[in-house]
């Protein structure tokens, strides 16, 4: 509300220099004496208001931002499905909501200072009708100004939209030229020059017509800003000549006059963010809480509480979106509850697509995922996710001391020592932690005080450990979590958990094993391999039986055993040569 007080001293401002200058003009000095008080209240006034509002409006602001931006990140994770993070029409929309996000926090101080530059203009505008009514018109002139405001803020906007592609590619060169991770390669590579290149292409490709849009913007609205002021001119020479010659009218029209151009360009301002934020960035948001919440619109079904028969796939197919390859196709296959499943396939199969779907990621595009009969799509996504544990191959730096870095992975839990000591264990962290001057309470991260940067193998050891924490999930996926990690340690580690797999309370949980490797010496200890070729399941069954049936299982099975016997044979005939 002290917004829109603050308005009515400052534009009752021209009528005390008005009354100033009548004080002085007929010699009366104690009018001149109460106008000019008049004139310091009204101007104090207006301070002092503008400042308490100010610092109302900035304490309001932080504390909106924080609840917005919590907010818009809430429904990003909320989101079941990875498409909003991979469709570019998607990502165009983020990124403008993200960047606005923050302008959302304004929008309640800005409704008051809308108010408060319309109460200021109506102000202005019934001081100059005072005078002659015929002064009214030169609000009439400042239309023109409104309208080229309007249109031209529209066109910026299509001109930001347009080129959003640009910016996040600029910004992704950016990263890629300044990010430690990528710092090593792009020096070997060289790729350096090359980079800042396409970085100032990707810039100049959105600046260029922003640049432009700009330009015009600029040239018009100087353009109806002179006829603007072209008008107040002669709307006080018209004062001055036409028998309202009186010091006081003069100065009041001059004092009000030049500001009414002021005040129609804030009120024009204000409706313009006012305008932008609530059709724009909270249309943006509205649409991002439709899509966080259209996903959960068909989901009717609880998730299990153990799994009694399996999952289920039946003639799945899946494109990613945007594109028109099927990476999968009619796959159609049973893993049985209780069991450990491995994926195996060239580079390029499908398999953690297949780990995507199952996960629930993503919706196939045709045939259908069932869990224990149900279909996939009717379990509500968060609680499948629940029930969901495992670690990825492109896994998270959670830059931490060790005990949260890996208990986040269930945060119910993540205080117990127990259970992070349990998964620490069970992802093989344990020596690398032997190793740590702090143990588990070192911070991770070269970056951070007293941070020790791990290597790559040991960063994953401690995803794999993350992703050990959850309790009892149903699906367990660990899509190549080893891949750094030496052959022996990794069959080692498979291992363990094919044994935990098959432990009495995992089998009772009929907990599904999802592995994907490329070395058959950890495949062959699954249950069930499934052999993802040409977008299909083309061969299902165990080590023994897929061996049996000669085809390419077996033939990628002794393809490998033959480049680890002729290793093992070369690097042991080269120890004898030396000895
Ligand atoms: N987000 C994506 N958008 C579009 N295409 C994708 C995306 N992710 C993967 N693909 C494509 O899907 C196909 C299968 O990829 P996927 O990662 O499932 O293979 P994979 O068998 O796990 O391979 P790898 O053994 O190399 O990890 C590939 O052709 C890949 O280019």
């Amino acid at each position: 509300m002290t917004t829109v007080s603050a308005a009515v001293p400052d534009a009752l401002f021209a009528l005390g220099l008005a009354a100033v200058v009548d004080g002085v003009v007929t010699g009366d000095e104690n009018r001149v004496l109460l106008a000019a008080c008049l004139v310091g209240a009204l101007a104090a006034g207006s301070w002092l208001l503008g400042v308490v509002s100010d610092r109302a409006n900035r304490r309001f602001a932080d504390r909106a931002a924080v609840v917005i931006e919590s907010h818009v990140a809430r429904l990003h994770s909320s989101v079941a499905t990875l498409e909003l993070h991979e469709r570019p029409d998607h990502q165009d929309r983020l990124a403008v909501l993200r960047n606005h996000a923050g302008a959302l926090s304004f929008l309640y101080q800005q409704l008051f200072a809308t108010v408060g530059a319309f109460v200021r203009l109506i102000l202005t505008l019934i001081l100059l009708l005072s005078v002659h009514p015929v002064l009214g018109l030169l609000g009439l002139l400042a239309v023109p100004d409104v309208l080229v405001t309007h249109r031209r803020a529209a066109v910026k906007k299509e001109a930001e939209e347009a080129t959003a592609q640009d910016e996040r590619l600029a910004r992704h060169l950016f990263d890629l030229g300044t990010t430690p991770l990528a710092g090593k390669e792009v020096r070997v590579a060289g790729i350096g020059t090359w980079l800042r290149g396409r970085h100032r292409d990707a810039w100049m490709r959105r600046y260029v017509p922003l640049a432009r849009a700009r330009w015009i913007s600029a040239l018009c609205q100087s353009s109806t800003q002179a006829l603007f002021g072209a008008a107040l001119v002669g709307a006080v020479a018209w004062t001055a000549f036409a028998g309202l010659s009186e010091a006081a009218s003069v100065t009041l029209v001059l004092t009000a006059g030049s500001r009414l151009s002021q005040y129609i360009a804030q009120t024009v301002n204000h409706t313009q963010f006012y305008r932008s934020i609530w059709l724009d960035v909270s249309r943006r948001l509205a649409w991002l809480e439709d899509y966080a919440a259209a996903g959960t619109a068909t989901a009717d079904s609880p998730a299990p509480r153990r799994l009694a028969e399996g999952i289920r796939l039946d003639g799945v197919g899946f494109r990613y979106p945007g594109t028109t390859t099927p990476v999968l196709d009619d796959v159609r296959a049973f893993l049985p509850a209780g069991t450990v499943v491995a994926l195996v396939g060239e580079n390029g199969a499908g398999k953690s697509t297949l780990v995507k779907l199952l996960c629930g990621f993503y919706t196939p595009t045709s045939g259908t995922i069932s869990v224990d009969g149900v279909d996939l799509n009717r379990i509500p996504a968060d609680q499948w996710r629940r029930r969901v544990a495992g670690a990825f191959q492109d896994f998270l730096r959670i830059e931490y001391p060790v005990r949260q870095s890996v208990g986040v992975g269930d945060l119910p839990r993540a205080d117990d020592p127990a259970v992070v000591r349990a998964a620490v264990e069970r992802g093989g962290l344990d020596d690398v932690v032997a190793g740590l001057a702090h143990g588990m309470d070192t911070q991770l991260g070269a970056s951070w005080k007293d941070g020790v940067d791990l290597s790559y193998g040991q960063w994953q050891k401690v995803a794999l450990a993350r992703g050990f924490m959850r309790e009892s999930p149903l699906l367990l996926v660990l899509d190549e979590p080893t891949s750094a990690l030496d052959a022996e340690v990794e069959h080692a580690l498979f291992e363990r958990f094919t044994q935990v797999a098959r432990s009495r309370e995992d089998a009772a949980e009929g907990r599904i094993t999802i592995l994907v490797s490329h070395r058959f010496s950890t495949v062959r200890m699954a249950d069930l391999i499934l052999v993802v070729d040409g977008a299909r399941v083309t061969e299902c069954g165990s080590h023994e039986d897929l061996m049996d049936r000669r085809g390419r299982y077996a033939e990628l099975y002794e393809i490998q055993a033959a480049s680890y016997r002729a290793g093992y044979t070369t690097a042991r005939g080269g120890r004898e040569g030396r000895r």
